[in-house]
């Protein structure tokens, strides 16, 4: 017996950070549109819980108990008293250290994927209780779709969304790490008046309506100039997407992954190209969201 859950990457088309708090997280009005680059985990039961990986970027993930996928193991098996112990094997296609989210689609996945195997029986919102440990971001990696995320990103109001937007993603030579993102962003902010977050309400209007044109004016990223001061040449890959014609470029959550909003399929194809071939990235992805969240793809 084993099972399969698939979960896809996000996207963040607003991301507003308040000042750091005292526990050291930051308030966020953080709008999550899921898009359609999937990790796959699949759960089968053994003697001892391990992890394997594979995909273009395996090599940077950790196999050990800090995987954010054994980590939702052994919270779940906790919970309801058993032995974690099952093999979690990732097929691995969301960059590493990318700003998309990977680890926490892969908390999420491996959380979905043990209650289905366990039977557990666990509620959603216990299962969402358990992602918010985890992390900020894994309950939205297993609801998907759009949501507004406040407090640290992991209290979820789900999103209307009237059509699909498309999207090309150009990723980094390295990663970036999610907490220096923070830190070089309270730096920045030393002495000024950081504002409260709040979601903005041409951007959610625009996501209802479904308008990428609307959507490409209304996105921000308050985490962007934190990553570009730590990886300058990130501005030349936005630059070459705008050059290339896309609505909006936008370095996506704490980055380095840069997200380009296109009109429809082909805008994709043609913008992709011509990222790749400005030599500012290390590789590309087209994808389209709203996406669903973790989902059974297979079990048996
Ligand atoms: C920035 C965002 C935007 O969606 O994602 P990424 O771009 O990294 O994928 C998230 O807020 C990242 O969420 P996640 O990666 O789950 O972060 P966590 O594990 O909860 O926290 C990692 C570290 O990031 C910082 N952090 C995270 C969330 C938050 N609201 N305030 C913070 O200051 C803290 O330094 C924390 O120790
Ligand atoms: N299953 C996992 N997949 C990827 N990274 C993981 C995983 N579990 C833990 N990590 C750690 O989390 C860090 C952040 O990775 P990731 O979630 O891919 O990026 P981001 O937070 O930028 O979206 C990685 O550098 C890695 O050390």
């Amino acid at each position: 017996m084993s099972v399969t859950v698939r979960v896809p990457a996000k996207v963040n088309v607003q991301l507003a950070v308040g000042a750091a708090r005292p526990d050291g997280f930051h308030d966020l009005a953080n709008v999550f549109l899921a898009v359609g680059l999937y990790d796959e985990i699949t759960v089968t039961p053994t003697d001892e819980l391990r992890v394997t990986c594979d995909g273009p970027d395996a090599d940077q993930v950790p196999l050990d108990r800090t995987n954010l996928a054994a980590r939702a193991a052994v919270a779940l098996a906790e919970r309801y008293g058993r032995s974690p112990d099952v093999h979690l094997h990732i097929a691995k296609d969301i960059p590493v250290a990318g700003g998309m989210a990977g680890g926490s689609a892969d908390g999420a996945g491996a959380l979905v994927a043990c209650d289905a195997l366990w039977g557990t029986g666990a509620s959603r919102e216990e299962l969402l209780e358990i992602c918010a440990e985890l992390g900020s971001d894994v309950p939205f990696s297993l609801v998907g779709g759009a949501a507004l995320g406040i407090g640290r990103g992991e209290r979820l109001t789900p999103l209307e969304v009237g059509g699909t937007f498309h999207w090309v993603f150009a990723m980094a030579g390295r990663g970036l790490s999610t907490p220096a993102v923070f830190r070089e962003f309270d730096r920045l902010g030393e002495g000024t008046d950081i504002p409260e977050p709040v979601a903005s309400g041409e951007l959610l209007a625009a996501l209802a309506k479904g308008d990428p044109d609307a959507l490409a004016a209304a996105v921000s990223n308050d985490l962007q100039p934190a990553a570009l001061s730590l990886f300058p040449e990130l501005a030349g890959t936005l630059a070459a997407g705008r050059a290339a014609g896309a609505l909006t470029a936008l370095v996506s959550g704490s980055g380095p992954t840069t997200a380009f909003l296109v009109r429809d399929p082909e805008s994709a194809a043609a913008v992709a190209q011509a990222l790749l071939a400005s030599g500012t990235c290390r590789t590309v992805r087209t994808a389209s969201g709203p996406a669903p969240g973790a989902t059974v793809a297979a079990a048996g």
